[in-house]
Order: C-alpha cells, then structure tokens, then sequence
C-alpha cells in the first residue's frame, strides 16, 4: 500500500508561548520535505510512544527544553502529495530552558495576530484558525416571534460569548430582513463578533458584512466575490464543494451533516469519519454543522474542526 493510501504518519507539534504571549515557530531546514516553511515545533510519533511523550521528546531534542504538555488545541487530518499526516497539536503549559534551533532551524517568536504572515505547509492553516478564530459558529434560526424576541435571543448568544455568527431566515419577507440585519449587524458590532449574511450578496456588500455562501451559490462563482476584508464563508457537503470553497480563497467553510439534525431530515449524516476523510484534503478552516452541541466542540476539534456550527445549541 502506498503512503498516500495508508494509515496517516502521526505527528505531535507544540504551541509554545513566551512571557508576552508570542509563539514559537521553527522554519523546515533545507533538503527536507515542505523546507522552508514554518512551522510549530514537534515531530513524529514513535511506536508506543504516547502524543505527549513523544512531544516532549522532540521539543528537548530539537529545541533543548524540558515542556509540560497541556490541552489539545486541534488535530488535523492532511493529505500531501506522498504522505497523509494526523497533526496532533497540543498547548504547552509551561516549559523550562533555553530555547535554541539544536537542528540549524530558523526560529521566530510570532504575535500571534501575525501567524497567518507566514507561509506555512497546508495542515497548519487550520491550527492558526483554531488558535485565532471562534470555535462556535451561530447560525440564525428564522424569526418566528416578534423583531424584538429575535434580536433579544441574538443578544443572549453575543452575551454568552458567541463571536462569529451568520444572519440566515429563509422565507423572511424581503423588507422585514433587511431591518431585522440592520439592527442584528449593530449588535454584533457592539459584541466585536464577526457577522456574515447567508446568500444574499447585494445586502451584504450594503452592510459592509460577510456573506456565507450557499452550496448551489458556491458552485457557480469562480473568484471570491469580496475582498480580503470582509469575510467570504461557505456551506459545503461534497469534497468538490470544499476543494470550490478553497479555490475561490473562501476563509472557512462549513461542513455536513455531521449527525442527525431537525432541521435537514433526510439528509445522510457523514459522521466524524467522513468529516475527517473530507477535511484532509483541502487547508481551509472548517466547522461541522448537524446535530452539534458545544459538548461537541472537543471531539469536533479532534477530527480536524475548527468548531461547531449550530442554530439551536447557539441560539439565546
Ligand atoms: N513538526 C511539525 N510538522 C509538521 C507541521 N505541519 C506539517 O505539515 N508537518 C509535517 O509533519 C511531518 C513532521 O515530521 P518531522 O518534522 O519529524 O519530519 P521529517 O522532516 O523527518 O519528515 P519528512 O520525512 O516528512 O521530511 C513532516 O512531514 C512535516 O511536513 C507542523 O506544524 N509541525
């Protein structure tokens, strides 16, 4: 069997911060494969070896400290020309020594609002995403009730912490939408939360928002349709729409059914296998949508998403 088609090599990396929060990057040293990228600091597992002993192990040989390894931050399933990889990464809770490139690397302290500056391989632009962007992604449920209940329910999400949400409401009269975003972008504004217009691109370019793509909408473009600074999101459910959503330089995408949902029946959930399976080969940020709960978020995460999107579990 060849690599390609095998098991994944199973690699460890390390979020290693100084006193300022900066964070460690080590440039890949010619003759090696992807040389000359940045990346974070780690390397193969072993046989036996445990993700963190294996972790400690590379970061004392490669950059001679002594590391205590602490939560998971994501762990990405890539697919290279030669090789499929698992880049399990994990924050470094404290570590002692003198960080220095003992293998001739370059090393760097990056902000971190300056990690997406560096070119990196393409598994580590959803480690980048998982350490800089939301880990919830709120969709809007129609607006059922009165104005002022959804945007009190809106309001309670913002409240709780939800950072990155997309105004959806299909079947919404076309007027009554445009007030409800008006005043929905507002809020989010005042909450420093990202928000994206589902479909509608006119109404998004006039509120300055994002705009989250729909799947049929995603297959018909073939550049993004704003610039770099306001956001560009998509919903995908086959590998082509993925393999779209990245081509048109889409910042993240959105991917399922994961599981079981309400609101789409009939729909065959892809489970986090297939998520998985999807995910590793394009480098965009992904969330998974379908039956998510924030309980969800830790195994979504371990399957390589940068969260969960939700309607309910999100809403209020
Ligand atoms: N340590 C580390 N490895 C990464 C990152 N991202 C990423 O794609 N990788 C890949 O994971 C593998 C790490 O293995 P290594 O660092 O022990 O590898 P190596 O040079 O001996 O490997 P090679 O045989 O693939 O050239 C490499 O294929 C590397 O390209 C990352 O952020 N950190």
């Amino acid at each position: 069997m060849s690599e390609v088609a095998g098991p994944p090599v199973e690699v460890v990396a390390g979020v290693i911060r100084d006193k300022t929060g900066r964070i460690l990057l080590a440039r890949r040293t010619e003759g090696r494969d992807l040389a000359g990228l940045w990346e974070f600091p780690g390397g193969k597992r072993e046989p036996g070896e445990t993700p963190e002993a294996a972790l400690a192990r590379e970061l004392h040989e490669e950059l001679g400290i002594t590391v205590d390894c602490g939560a998971p931050l994501i762990a990405v399933p890539q697919r290279y020309p030669h090789k499929r990889l698992r880049l399990d990464v994990r924050q470094i809770a404290a570590w002692r020594g003198t960080v220095k490139g003992h293998e001739g690397q370059a090393l760097v302290w990056a902000p971190p609002h300056t990690l997406a500056t560096y070119a990196m391989p393409p598994a580590d632009i959803p480690v980048v995403a998982a350490l800089l962007q939301p880990d919830r992604y709120l969709v809007t449920p129609a607006p059922n009730g009165s104005d002022a209940a959804w945007l009190e329910w809106l309001e309670a999400a913002l409240v709780k912490g939800v950072r990155r949400v997309q105004l959806r409401a299909p079947h919404c009269p076309p007027a009554r939408w445009a007030r409800l975003v008006e005043a929905a972008v507002d809020a989010c504004r005042r909450h420093g939360a990202d928000v994206l217009i589902n479909g509608d691109l006119a109404l998004a370019r006039a509120m300055d928002a994002g705009v989250h793509l729909r799947a049929e909408q995603l297959a018909e473009l073939d550049a993004r349709p704003f610039p770099k600074d306001q956001r560009v999101a998509a919903s995908c459910h086959t590998l082509a729409d993925l393999q779209r959503a990245q081509a048109i330089g889409c910042d993240f995408a959105v991917l399922g059914p994961v599981a079981d949902t309400p609101t789409h029946p009939g729909e065959t959930p892809i489970g986090w296998d297939g998520f998985a399976r999807l995910r590793e080969d394009v480098a965009l940020p992904i969330y998974a949508i379908g039956g998510m709960t924030v309980d969800d978020i830790a195994i979504a995460r371990a399957n390589g998403a940068q969260g969960i999107a939700a309607i309910r579990a999100l809403w209020g």
